[in-house]
């Protein structure tokens, strides 16, 4: 039997309702300032928390609710002779709900507060109350999220009560919730990259379909804390995203953004891997140029721009078979072109990608780095030729998408277009045998996600007349590919910076 409850909510909205049926049904209601306030504007009979704590709220709301006529009225076992009598002797009345949402740190986490501001928003008395509740969830209802009034209110208009497996949920939702907020706050006061404990605060958006595989189920979840590019997109038109749409999109999105303001750049992407990247003198070029690259394994794939699709580029992009085109903007008669594919998921995003850190599940482990941000540690030329400039800007261009691809990786360009991707081999060179063939083109360069173990690579490219080569270097036979530059008219770069891609 229902007979006190304490509702304390930073978030009113549902409460009224909420209240109302409580009170309906002779429940009594205690609450903190604000949410005092709020019931009692309208209309519902409210006991002040002062009251039963017989201290005012103090240190500016920081002291309102921590208390034992509060927490002894949450915590008593009703079944335990002690403890209820313990309860009595000292006047406390016990509580049978408990109506609590947070401070929202998560939000106010990612604003542009003063550091003081932030820690203000970090909510003390709600989770204790919450977490009070939850472990004495047999006794107490704990309602940590709005969207659970409806249930709960559905129950106790049925039997009177709430079911002993719904106040169980309920109950592992609030240490859900309290490890994301911990977590966050966490991850907040803590400088070093890598804490004892890894923290994630990750809030479920939708259940996916399925995920990479349909026998496989997935889900999405995006972070409550990061400001990241894949939290931030609108979707305009199509099917829902499905697991690998998010993540193949996220890559082609990286990619786009790899590149400068003034770059206009579009990425064509299959199995999270770049197929075709242009650069162009507008958006339309750049698809053009982007989809030449691969005219066979872009269909049914992922197209990423950096600048606003006009009419003429959604025109050519109805033409084939997409499962995403993703971009800051689109004309209103490029959005008009593209929805008339019903399925075609058009995906709007102004975020660049913003992610330190990365991770990878590995069977009872979990492996984090920080992202892949940089590009070259130098620009040395280790050959008696060195690249033109034109040579340089598509080196460059090059070693931009290779990034990407997954390793080995060989790209070969040519006048900022992608001739012939190779990746996901097991050795270089194939890889490497793989783009150029694919290429098929004279005076091309070539980018090299890792340095070359032998000269072999190089012979590859003289064979197919590649005019620039661009790798890490680091190899203990490094000087093997620069004879053979050498000894072909290869020029070659050396940057110093990996970008494996395993
Ligand atoms: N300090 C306390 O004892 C305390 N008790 C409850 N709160 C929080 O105060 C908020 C509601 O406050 P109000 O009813 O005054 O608007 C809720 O988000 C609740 O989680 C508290 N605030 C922070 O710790």
């Amino acid at each position: 039997m229902l007979k006190r409850a304490l509702i304390s909510v930073f978030y009113k909205d549902g409460v009224l309702e909420m209240a109302k049926f409580l009170q309906d049904r002779g429940v009594e209601i205690v609450s903190t300032g604000g949410t005092y306030k709020h019931l009692k504007e309208n209309g519902i009979k409210v006991i002040d928390v002062t009251e039963v704590t017989n201290f005012p709220e103090m240190l500016d709301g920081r002291v309102k609710t921590l208390n034992p006529y509060i927490h002894g009225g949450i915590l008593a076992i009703r079944d335990n002779k002690e403890h209820m009598e313990t309860i009595k002797e000292k006047e406390i009345t016990p509580i049978d709900l408990v109506i609590v949402n947070l401070y929202p740190f998560f939000d106010k986490v990612k604003e542009d507060l003063e550091f003081q501001e932030k820690v203000e928003f970090i909510d003390i008395g709600g989770p204790t109350m919450l977490r009070a509740a939850a472990k004495n969830f047999q006794d107490v209802i704990v309602i940590s999220d709005k969207d659970d009034y409806k249930e709960v209110m559905a129950q106790i208009e049925e039997t009177g009560d709430v079911s002993f497996n719904f106040r169980k949920k309920l109950a592992g939702k609030v240490f859900n919730l309290m490890s994301a907020y911990d977590g966050a706050i966490a991850n907040f006061l803590l400088e070093d990259e890598y804490n004892e404990y890894y923290n994630i605060s990750y809030k479920k958006v939708m259940s996916l379909r399925y995920g990479e595989n349909s026998h496989q189920s997935a889900a999405y979840y995006s972070s409550l804390t990061e400001d990241g590019a894949m939290n931030n997109i609108e979707q305009l038109n199509g099917k829902e995203l499905s697991y690998n749409n998010i993540k193949d999109m996220d890559i082609a999105w990286k990619v786009v953004n790899e590149f400068k303001e003034e770059d206009t750049v579009c990425c064509g992407l299959k199995h999270n891997t770049p197929c075709g990247v242009a650069l162009g003198e507008n958006v339309y070029d750049a698809y053009i140029k982007a989809y030449e690259c691969d005219p066979v394994s872009i269909f049914g794939g992922i197209v990423a721009f950096n600048k606003k699709v006009d009419k003429a580029t959604a025109e050519k992009l109805a033409e084939i078979f997409l499962e995403i085109v993703i971009a800051p903007e689109f004309d209103s008669d490029a959005l008009e072109v593209l929805k008339t594919k019903k399925n075609l998921r058009v995906i709007r995003c102004n975020h660049a990608p913003k992610e330190k850190h990365e991770f990878v599940k590995v069977d009872g482990g979990l492996l984090v780095q920080q992202s892949d941000k940089e590009f070259v540690n130098e620009m040395k030329t280790v050959t008696k030729k060195a690249p033109s400039e034109k040579e340089i800007r598509d080196l460059e261009f090059a070693m931009k998408v290779v990034k990407y691809v997954k390793s080995n990786a060989i790209v070969v360009a040519k006048d900022g277009k992608t001739l012939g991707i190779g990746g996901g081999q097991v050795n270089r060179i194939w890889a490497a045998e793989e783009a150029l063939e694919r290429a098929n083109t004279e005076g091309a360069v070539v980018a090299s996600d890792a340095f070359f173990p032998f000269g072999d690579v190089v012979e590859a490219c003289a064979k197919h007349k590649v005019a620039s080569i661009i790798q890490p270097g680091g190899s203990i036979r490094d000087n093997e590919s620069i004879e053979n530059c050498d000894k072909f008219g290869i020029s070659m770069i050396f940057t110093g910076l990996r970008h494996f891609k395993h």
